[in-house]
């Protein structure tokens, strides 16, 4: 089987690799000779040295020359990515991407495509890296209502938060070595600002609730803001800081979120370091269920890859079933009573104190100062973000300080 390979980046060189070793295996197991006929990549000189360079590119059009069984996409980005696989497509070839951005935005007209053209559009590694999560959602759990989902589910992110908590080093040092690793998108603000996450969320959530969501509906915020002092307090807390993504199916409607929350030693999270990923799902049926492993990095990502090959490989053509039609109704705010801590600055100390054991009840209230600086971090509990916010507002009026919240997410 011919494999056309756009892209030879992190994954695209990791991809090719790993069809390389598993070569034999496939021709023992499958009786089927998988290869990578030609790759396409943007600057052919930096391939002058590798040993196939003869079945590189940089010309889609010299690409397209050949026939192929099967296009993987590692190019990443929606054009022209999107064109691409919208060729493959409709020559009814089968597709398999890594894609988030072009799943997120495009993935129902992909698959009207593809659906249309008697193929298939597969992207197991566009969501946790090489955590199998889409396949169990879609197959294993098809018999569950799936009631909410959470995670932590960009590698970036999660790697510059542990080496800030565990490393002491600055986010700006701990970005460079995960770029450096090759977990962060050519342009890291997709990671840092949460945009990966939430499109990924969203396309868990798409196939789970079996709704339609639009990424750019839903609440992002990302860990660009975050400060020494919030690492510092997670210190004295015994807590963790993690970008977290989360969603729950309210019945009327969709709760979606990406944001940066605090979980305490005993979290399941807690202990989900560097580049790994978790992703918990509530099922009616089955319960509680915990998904982990490495969300980023070449072999990771490539061994999704290889799991969506060789399906194709045996011909189970199942379609992923991503629902785009019915748009939902959004939440914004976080729904439930919980605990919240709260970053105050620019504040009169002893005014601020006031308004807060005024605004809420003084017994759910832990004030502590930061040692470097003049920020007060609040715990309190809400019965609901809405009101929360509410309640700030008027005290950041009041006081003309600024605040920041935090959710203590509670998985
Ligand atoms: N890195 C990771 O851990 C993960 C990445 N992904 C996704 O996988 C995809 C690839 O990521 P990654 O490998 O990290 O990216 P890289 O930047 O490392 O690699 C991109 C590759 O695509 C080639 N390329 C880019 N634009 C074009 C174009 N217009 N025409 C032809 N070739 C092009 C580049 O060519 P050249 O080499 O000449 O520059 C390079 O070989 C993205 O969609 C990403 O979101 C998904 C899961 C994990
Ligand atoms: N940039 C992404 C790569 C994998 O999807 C991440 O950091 O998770």
């Amino acid at each position: 089987m011919k494999i056309a390979l756009l892209g030879y980046g992190t994954v695209g060189s990791g991809v090719y690799e790993l069809i390389e070793k598993n070569n034999e295996s496939i021709q023992e197991n499958f009786s089927k000779d998988v290869r990578v006929e030609r790759i396409l990549v943007n600057n052919l000189n930096k391939y002058k040295t590798h040993k196939a360079f003869n079945i590189f590119t940089n010309s889609f059009d010299e690409l397209i020359k050949e026939d192929f069984d099967i296009a993987i996409e590692t190019i990443g980005g929606i054009y022209p990515a999107y064109d691409y696989l919208e060729y493959f497509l409709k020559k009814g070839i089968p597709v398999i991407t890594a894609n988030k951005d072009l799943i997120a935005e495009k993935g129902p007209s992909l698959l009207e495509i593809a659906k249309s053209n008697n193929t298939i559009l597969s992207f197991e590694a566009s969501v946790g890296g090489g955590i199998p999560i889409l396949k169990p959602l879609q197959e294993c759990l098809a018999g569950n209502t799936i009631k909410n989902i959470s995670a932590v589910i960009n590698g970036t992110t999660n790697y510059i938060l542990t080496k800030m908590f565990n490393d002491d080093i600055s986010y700006e040092a701990a970005l460079e070595l995960a770029q450096e690793m090759g977990f962060a998108e050519s342009d890291p603000t997709s990671d840092v600002e949460g945009y990966d996450a939430m499109r990924k969320l969203v396309i868990l959530s798409s196939i789970g609730y079996k709704k339609n969501i639009k990424w750019t509906d839903l609440p992002i915020e990302g860990i660009s803001n975050i400060l020494k002092s919030d690492i510092d307090y997670a210190h004295s807390e015994n807590y963790r800081m993690k970008l977290m993504a989360f969603s729950e199916d309210m019945g009327d409607g969709i709760y979606g979120t990406v944001r940066p929350v605090y979980v305490t030693s005993q979290s399941k999270y807690a202990k989900i370091d560097n580049e790994y990923n978790a992703v918990i799902l509530e099922g009616d049926a089955v319960g509680e269920l915990m998904f982990t492993g490495k969300g980023a990095g070449k072999f990771p990502t490539a061994s999704a890859i290889l799991g969506d090959l060789l399906d194709i490989v045996q011909n189970k053509k199942k379609h992923p079933s991503y629902h785009y039609q019915d748009s939902v109704h959004i939440h914004q705010y976080y729904p439930r009573k919980s605990k919240w801590v709260i970053r105050l600055t620019n504040g009169k100390l002893h005014e601020l104190t006031r308004l807060l054991f005024e605004s809420f009840s003084s017994n759910a209230i832990k004030l502590s100062k930061d040692a470097n600086s003049d920020i007060l971090y609040v715990q309190l509990v809400a019965e609901n973000e809405e009101t929360l916010l509410q309640q700030l507002n008027q005290i950041a009026h009041t006081a003309n300080c600024k605040y920041k919240h935090f959710l203590v997410f509670d998985k």
